[in-house]
């Protein structure tokens, strides 16, 4: 069965349907080329006088190419003959001798939108579903079917490269402003638009809609190094050197203006295939693969879902709850705390974060005053009647949190979900005094709440399906990614961070500057250096973790004695203007020198910066060895989004367990071995040494 289907108007205009036989999703895939190019003959054969190409789907025009298709290049030159497969029919489209249109309602990504830029009108809905955007970056490739060379001639090439090197997908009204689309326009007359321009003939060509000095840039060969030098110095800049896709990039974009079509196409197809070969494109196909997986689990009904929520505490983690239930899920929320002051921070919080994206036109007026409308406070406990879930931000007592769960028992309905954000306590303690535990749940959210995009969702033994279910919905529809963990002590996350950031401190006592110790993990990969992670996070609140750590799971999670010292010195990190960096000065964000006589440190280097990272990464790995192999997580997968979403580990490694199998577990184990003969808490855990002697992996 082919993809496209066609019928002939009463215009002669050819009306082609987009549809992927049995998929939810349209996307490009083997046959693609050679079924368009016989619709293509059909057109010219029937003398039509434009053809429009519309989707079959209700929700999506065209997601790109298929990246199962890319898993199954095996060699360069098939990943070549794809992108050049894709060229050829997009070349064809263009040299057509009547006009085409892309009708789009719904993603128009990646090869989707290549396809809708190889047409000669593109009309798109204004409607939220509909998003336009190369996002190949994010997946490690280049838009592979002309999207370097066409989109700078059709927006400039600024934009084309900010776009392109950030995945940016652009909404309806952004897309026709810079003329990516001829046309916005309402779902109902998509079609109607769509014929018009058909019948208009073929356009002829214009140039990118740019303000003066954009003109004046991009018109000179002088004024194009200059833009292409700022783009190539940022992205060195951004990626360490981590990630090829951008520089090849900017290069393709380079080659359309600088060479003739023919080498410049060339050295776009050239650049995809050579990066669908990388492993840094492996590893992020797979995280693309992992998190649509993942959005399969725990699915509900409507009729399951949660409509009303209520927050307990203002401080920073409740305003950040508070916002992303009513911007991204949408639900109305009602913000408990015991002063005014909590509420009036949180209501704050929300308007800030909405005044800026009102400022950037991402959201109109009324959108926001929508959204501040359906958030109410209250310092008792009136309006919870009607909740379909509490969460509750307060800070780590037990007996506190025991106490609510009782209020919301008594305050709320029978099925109200008691959801705690604790990062530390046991959810089995938080409901031991609960009437119906079955409600009683942890959702541990992460700082800052509305950019991480990671929760953890922590049943304990008699939590119901039920609750897990709705709760790990409601986390999606504020936009999460969430992962279900077992309910021991530190849960997943913080229990792979700490042995990690114990380490970082361990080898700063031993005489290793803050600075390096940091710069080291950096250029590993992470987006921030163990020791300013701690200062972002607050010192105060990892040191807390530590001691139930360490009760829990033993003495290799007890925490090196620095910690104590910095507390007593009221150095608890960015929110006190110190920390292991000072932020007080001109300077901004500094090392505190200061911070070596406190805690009695000669500084006296003696790793590289290679084996700093190594030691600090290699005590993660093996907890998170120990993590999979007690159920903290369910899977390899679920291992490697949770550390990558929630702690920033290196996407291009593709999380701890993908990074162990790169490695080779038999490597990893001896690494820890040779470190173990100065430290025994890098001694290889039971089970990694297991899958080392068995010579497995952890994926297939
Ligand atoms: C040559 C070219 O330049 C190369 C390319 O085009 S590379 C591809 C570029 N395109 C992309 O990166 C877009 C990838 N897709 C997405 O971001 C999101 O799927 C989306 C925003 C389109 C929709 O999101 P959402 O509504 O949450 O749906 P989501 O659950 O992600 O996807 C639904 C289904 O479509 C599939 N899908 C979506 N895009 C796909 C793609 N490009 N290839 C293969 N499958 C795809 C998903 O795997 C999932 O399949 P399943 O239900 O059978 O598991």
């Amino acid at each position: 069965m082919s993809v496209f289907s066609y019928e002939l108007n009463s215009h002669k205009v050819a009306l082609v349907t987009i549809d992927v036989p049995g998929e939810k999703m349209n996307t490009l895939r083997d046959s693609f080329a050679d079924e368009l190019l016989e619709i293509l003959e059909k057109g010219k054969k029937d003398d039509v006088t434009g053809m429009v190409f519309v989707s079959g789907k209700s929700d999506n025009f065209i997601a790109g190419a298929d990246i199962k298709m890319l898993d199954n290049a095996h060699t360069r030159e098939d990943a070549l003959r794809l992108s050049e497969m894709c060229q050829q029919a997009f070349f064809k489209m263009k040299a057509l001798p009547f006009p085409t249109v892309a009708a789009i309602h719904g993603a128009a990504l990646g090869g989707g939108l290549e396809f809708a830029l190889a047409c000669d009108y593109r009309v798109c809905t204004n409607d939220d579903k509909t998003k336009l955007g190369l996002p190949e970056v994010q997946l490690g490739l280049l838009p592979g079917g002309g999207g370097t060379q066409r989109l700078p001639k059709l927006v400039g090439i600024q934009k084309a490269l900010e776009w392109m090197l950030t995945g940016k997908q652009v909404r309806a009204k952004q897309a026709a402003k810079a003329g990516l689309v001829n046309e916005s326009v309402p779902h109902s007359i998509l079609m109607d638009v769509a014929v018009k321009l058909a019948r208009k003939g073929k356009p002829k060509a214009r140039k990118p809609k740019l303000d003066k000095l954009s003109q004046l840039l991009e018109s000179n060969p002088f004024g194009r190094n200059i833009i292409f030098k700022k783009a190539q110095d940022n992205v060195e800049k951004k990626t360490g050197g981590h990630y090829p896709a951008p520089l090849a990039i900017i290069k393709a974009v380079r080659a359309s203006v600088e060479l003739d079509e023919l080498k410049a196409y060339k050295t776009e197809a050239e650049g995809f295939a050579d990066l669908v070969m990388t492993d840094v494109s492996r590893s992020l196909r797979g995280i693309f693969f992992a998190t649509t997986e993942m959005k399969k689990e725990w699915q509900s009904d409507d009729k399951a879902s949660i409509s009303r929520a209520a927050v307990l505490g203002g401080g920073l983690m409740g305003a950040g709850i508070t916002h992303v239930s009513a911007a991204k899920a949408g639900v109305r929320v009602r913000i408990k705390d015991v002063a005014h002051q909590g509420i009036s921070n949180a209501l704050n919080y929300s308007y800030k974060i909405l005044s800026k994206k009102q400022k950037r036109r991402i959201l109109s007026k009324a959108q926001m005053q929508s959204t501040m409308n359906s958030i109410t406070g209250t310092t008792d406990y009136s309006g919870f009647e009607h909740v379909d879930i509490v969460i509750e931000a307060v800070f780590e007592d037990l007996a506190l949190k025991q106490g609510m769960v009782a209020d919301i028992e008594r305050e709320c309905s029978e099925s109200t979900i008691f959801a705690s954000n604790t990062s530390s306590l046991p959810i089995a303690q938080i409901a031991e005094k609960a009437e119906r535990p079955e409600n009683v749940i942890g959702l541990h959210y992460f700082s800052p709440v509305e950019k991480m995009p990671l929760v953890e969702i922590i049943p304990h033994a008699s939590t119901s399906e039920e609750t897990i279910t709705k709760t790990v919905n409601f986390a999606r529809k504020q936009g999460k990614t969430p992962i279900v963990v077992k309910d021991k002590a530190g849960f997943y996350v913080n229990r792979i961070l700490a042995p990690y950031v114990n380490e970082a401190a361990n080898l700063l006592l031993a005489g290793e500057p803050i600075e390096k110790i940091d710069q080291a993990l950096v250029e590993f990969g992470f987006p921030v250096g163990p020791l300013a992670l701690l200062d972002e996070v607050g010192i105060d609140i990892g040191s807390k973790i530590a001691p139930i750590l360490e009760k829990e799971l033993g003495d290799r999670f007890k925490a090196p004695n620095a910690f104590e010292r910095m507390i007593d010195n009221k150095r608890l990190g960015r929110k006190t203007g110190r920390g292991f960096y000072t932020y007080e000065g001109k300077k901004g964000k500094t090392v505190d020198e200061s911070v070596y006589a406190l805690l009695g440190i000669t500084q006296a280097p003696r790793l590289n910066k290679q084996e700093i990272a190594n030691r600090c990464v290699a005590q993660m790995l093996n907890e998170a060895s120990r993590c999979l192999d007690e159920g903290i997580i369910a899977s390899a997968r679920d291992g490697d989004i949770g550390a990558i979403f929630g702690i920033g580990f290196p996407p291009f490694l593709g999380g701890p367990f993908s990074y162990m199998d790169k490695r080779g577990i038999n490597k990893v184990c001896s690494e820890l071995s040779t470190y173990a003969t100065e430290n025994d808490v890098f001694t290889p855990s039971e089970p990694l040494k297991a899958k080392a002697e068995a010579g497995e992996a952890y994926y297939s």
